[in-house]
């Protein structure tokens, strides 16, 4: 740790530290609180919290002493020291007064990226959002996600304020914990109460079905909807006794699950929470007057959401632009913009990345006011910087993501055409970053990224994970640079 004393000097003489002799400051994080001075530092691929000077934070602050001063690990207790001490280290909700733009970072080290992407534009950076799936396929918990953005947060010195968003959450267990953790976001999937089987049934058993449902639950619906018209904007909303029973067979279940949810844990929370219901993770496109029935029976139940992420029409498939007609979706995606607005709720876009042919219809049917998500993209700009840096090493993953990408469609629905991804044996180094701009090759990626950070050799030593992370953090600025040019090609198109 002896690497650290000229910084620590300097720190004890509450200057502010440059980088030197290896290693890198992030002058930016540069904080003095109560006569104790802080900077995050990296030597080699490790950052540290380097802090001197007396106080309750430096006693708290858990570390190896150096000098006069610390030399603190970035572990989960060291981030809540950095949340008591400084409050925009902690996620924030933020309303529907402004855009927020889910940004996903499967790997923990992309958040300083999206922070210089995002901290002078009109939209509030969701920073730690990562569904049950990802974590799961990653091995990685709530509590990382939350580190990993706040350390970020101090890194870049970053103090507009960042969400959490507890994504695609199904269980209540989850919930509770993920309010209990500080999520200031949570996106509620109810894709598994939604009955995708009404579509395809018969008219005969939807009439028996609802015909058998409690007569005052009947009422309640007919009373409300039957042979009504709404009038959203201009655009008229009418429930017959056939759309009435199937939106009601449909999504019944799942706006009781969103009534509970919301009375249960959303309203009883201690801090405010954007509360986001997800609905578009289903067979079933929602039409128009079902993202409106939904909407209706949330307000009449009075639960208050802050987005609303409907399934549109055509395929939002992971990683590439959309697949669909663009004239139907203009016209459905203007109406879903309606209902949100005449709701008060912001339109939420899931799996945006690279959504670029539509994002201009986007940006203009919501006036700029939406939630978009997005994740994958992030790590494929990871692998690009891999495929430039340590192309031995993309070409091992590469081969890698061939022989496994059939285990990954049990979590991802994409349908690549990987025959059409050039061999990779007639590919020359200086192309393998081309890949990244071949749709296939970039599914074939996206979807992968579980199965490659967590592979093993038959010792139990990682196959890729130490070697990527390691060129991944020997080129920062490299990464960096490709976020704010990608993630911001996502912006300008949406006019934010
Ligand atoms: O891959 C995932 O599970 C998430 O990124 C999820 O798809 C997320 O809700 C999203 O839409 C990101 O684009």
């Amino acid at each position: 740790m002896e690497q650290f004393n000229k910084v620590i000097e300097t720190l004890a003489q509450g200057n502010k530290p440059s980088s030197a002799d290896g290693v890198t400051v992030y002058e930016s994080s540069f904080e003095q609180k109560d006569g104790t001075n802080l900077v995050m530092v990296k030597s080699g691929t490790d950052k540290y919290l380097l802090a001197a000077g007396e106080s309750d934070l430096f006693s708290e602050l858990n570390g190896e002493s150096v000098g006069t001063g610390k030399v603190c690990a970035l572990s989960h207790e060291n981030r809540l020291v950095l949340n008591k001490y400084f409050d925009y280290t902690v996620p924030q909700a933020f309303g529907t007064k402004i855009a927020t733009m889910g940004l996903g970072d499967r790997l923990g080290v992309a958040s300083p990226g999206h922070i210089e992407t995002t901290r002078n534009r009109k939209v509030k950076p969701i920073l730690a959002q990562q569904s049950i799936r990802e974590l799961t396929l990653l091995n990685r918990t709530m509590t990382d996600i939350l580190d990993a953005a706040s350390f970020a947060v101090f890194q870049e010195g970053y103090k507009d304020g960042y969400g959490a968003d507890a994504d695609h959450i199904k269980l209540e267990k989850d919930i509770a914990y993920a309010i209990e953790l500080g999520f200031s976001f949570l996106t509620l999937d109810c894709s598994e109460q939604i009955r995708n089987d009404i579509e395809g049934a018969s008219s005969e058993d939807i009439q028996k079905e609802y015909a058998g449902l409690p007569v005052d639950r009947k009422e309640y619906f007919n009373s409300h909807y039957l042979n009504k018209t709404f009038d959203v904007q201009g655009l008229e909303i009418k429930f017959d006794e056939d759309s009435l029973v199937k939106n009601v067979l449909v999504y019944g279940e799942a706006i009781d699950f969103m009534e509970h949810v919301y009375n249960e844990h959303v309203a009883k929370a201690d801090k405010a929470i954007d509360f986001e219901i997800s609905i578009d993770e289903t067979e079933t496109v929602t039409a128009p007057e079902a993202h409106f029935f939904v909407a209706e029976e949330l307000r009449r139940r009075g639960v208050t959401v802050q987005s609303l992420a409907p399934r549109f029409c055509g395929e939002f498939q992971k990683g590439i632009d959309y697949i669909g007609d663009l004239e139907q979706f203009e016209k459905e995606l203007h109406e879903h913009a309606e209902i949100a607005k005449y709701f008060g709720y912001k339109l939420s876009i899931h799996s945006g990345s690279d959504k670029f042919s539509v994002f201009p219809i986007i940006g203009k049917y919501t006036e700029g006011l939406l939630h978009i998500k997005t994740a994958g993209t992030n790590w494929l700009e990871a692998v690009r910087v891999i495929a430039v840096e340590n192309p031995d090493l993309y070409r091992r993953m590469h081969v890698y993501a061939e022989d496994h990408f059939e285990e990954t469609l049990q979590y991802y629905h994409v349908t690549p055409d990987l025959d059409s991804v050039a061999p990779l044996d007639d590919t020359s180094d200086a192309d393998l970053p081309k890949y990244m701009d071949h749709d296939a090759a970039r599914q074939l990626f996206h979807v992968t990224y579980g199965i490659l950070l967590t592979a093993k050799d038959d010792s139990g030593k990682d196959l890729f994970r130490t070697e990527f992370f390691e060129t991944l953090l020997n080129n920062e600025d490299t990464y960096r640079n490709g976020l704010v040019k990608h993630i911001g090609r996502h912006l300008d198109l949406l006019g934010l």
